[in-house]
């Protein structure tokens, strides 16, 4: 039974990587492993009613048993139970999931994204051949990760038997940690340098994280000798972002670099109507136009504008008309306020950028990198949160005033003295208040 729970992570890794994101959250991250027979050869596995049970043997018992064997050798068969009672919902639940997937079909192509989108659409068709890398930038918002996960899902319908590893920076950086702790590198190291597809999400965030920058590196080596396609995507293009190593500057830069930028407003005006036949509303034009011309540089914003809207109009019975949008967009432009800089998210950043943890930096701990760290992060949270020395002083482990105070002089110094430590921090900086 254990060994069935601790196996059944790889079976989920192997079934998500040949199928697409919402294929799978629909169909396989409710499932649960039961126990194992291996007399039998039989694993139980339970579904979370009969409608999903029977979707399943249709359409996923060779992708199921292929994944078994993978694990287990030919002899594994499996069942499916059973618990709940049928859950009419769930029928419904996932074709409406399956509206929101994000495919080329999904995204509307426009002057700002054109380029961009050629070289996706590219890159999923004869992967490793054209661009390699294909490096996409742009700020937030302007479909970066939609563009990736059509790659991922168009790739996976032309290659199924390939596998596709998405991954955000972040999470890679938090996994190689955990792999370095743990001693599992080479499990990690599976993992990614066996995809045939690597799509790594704000790769911005592994500037200045040493091991990552170490670990990323020889993956992409790797892939890229074996030639199997990567993309990347990122908020700036690699010669802006300060603390990445130069060898993964230049390689990122050996395929092809293309930028997403704001949409103009024809495109605008497509994506609220694209979006608004998606959730099978109807906007008049004059509507969409002043929509359009009110929201210009986040696409995320546009598409929670019309949500709210149906949501005004379905629920409150509102009229949809100038007077309704105006107070959905004031809504969605007041909720995507950044949330407020927290200490922890600070500390967190920092710790991830020096490779200790939160409670290192918080501790009495005296050596090289983790008094470095301690530092930085005084400095970054006397910079971004303008926190009295006292209290900075007692959130780190209780130093008193004239300790921060010697601090933040020395690193005034060092950003003086040291170039790097500048990027560095700049960089830290930028990380945390983009996220
Ligand atoms: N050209 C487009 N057509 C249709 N929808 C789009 C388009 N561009 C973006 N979107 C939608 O806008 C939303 C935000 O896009 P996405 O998450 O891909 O942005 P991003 O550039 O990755 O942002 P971030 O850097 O913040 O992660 C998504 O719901 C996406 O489907």
């Amino acid at each position: 039974m254990d060994s069935f729970d601790q196996a059944w992570d790889i079976i989920c890794e192997f079934c998500k990587s040949r199928i697409t994101d919402v294929a799978y959250k629909t169909w396989f991250s409710r499932l649960r492993p039961v126990s194992m027979d291996f007399e039998k050869g039989v694993a139980i596995i339970e579904a979370p009613n009969d409608f999903h049970k029977q979707t399943l043997l249709r359409c996923y018992s060779d992708l199921l048993s292929q994944a078994l064997k993978n694990v287990f050798g030919d002899s594994i068969g499996f069942e499916l139970c059973v618990t709940e009672e049928t859950d009419r919902g769930s029928e419904k639940e996932a074709s409406q999931d399956e509206g929101y997937e994000l495919t080329f079909r999904t995204f509307v192509v426009g002057p700002s994204n054109r380029f961009a989108h050629a070289a996706c659409q590219a890159v999923a068709s004869k992967p490793a051949l054209l661009y390699n890398p294909l490096f996409i930038y742009g700020n937030s918002g302007l479909g970066k990760t939609h563009l990736l996960s059509a790659v991922s899902n168009e790739f996976k319908a032309n290659f199924p038997d390939r596998t596709v590893v998405y991954v955000k920076s972040e999470d890679f950086t938090n996994e190689v940690i955990d792999a370095i702790a743990r001693g599992t590198t080479s499990a990690l190291r599976a993992k990614y340098r066996n995809a045939d597809l690597l799509l790594m999400d704000d790769v911005q965030f592994i500037g200045g994280k040493t091991s990552t920058q170490e670990e990323f590196f020889h993956t992409f080596n790797t892939l890229y000798e074996a030639k199997k396609q990567i993309v990347l995507t990122s908020d700036r293009p690699p010669k802006d972002i300060a603390t990445l190593e130069d060898r993964l500057k230049t390689r990122f830069e050996w395929g092809l670099t293309a930028d997403v930028q704001a949409p103009e407003f024809e495109t605008r005006v497509a994506i609220i109507r694209r979006k608004a036949e998606s959730f099978d509303f109807d906007i008049p034009e004059n509507v969409c136009e002043y929509m359009a011309n009110k929201l210009k540089n986040n696409i995320r914003q546009l598409e929670g504008a019309v949500k709210k809207l149906r949501a005004f109009h379905l629920l409150e019975n509102r009229p949809i008309n100038i007077a309704t949008a105006q107070t959905a967009i004031s809504d969605i432009i007041n909720n995507s306020q950044p949330t407020p800089v927290t200490v922890e998210k600070i500390i967190e950043e920092v710790a991830r950028t020096y490779q200790v943890t939160p409670e290192d930096i918080c501790s009495q701990k005296r050596n090289a990198a983790v008094s470095k760290s301690r530092q930085v992060a005084m400095y970054v949270v006397r910079e971004i949160t303008q926190m009295p020395m006292v209290e900075i002083g007692q959130t780190f482990g209780g130093r008193d005033h004239s300790t921060v105070v010697y601090a933040l002089r020395q690193m005034e110094d060092r950003l003086e003295r040291e170039s790097h430590t500048k990027d560095t921090v700049n960089d830290i900086i930028k990380n945390i208040r983009d996220r």
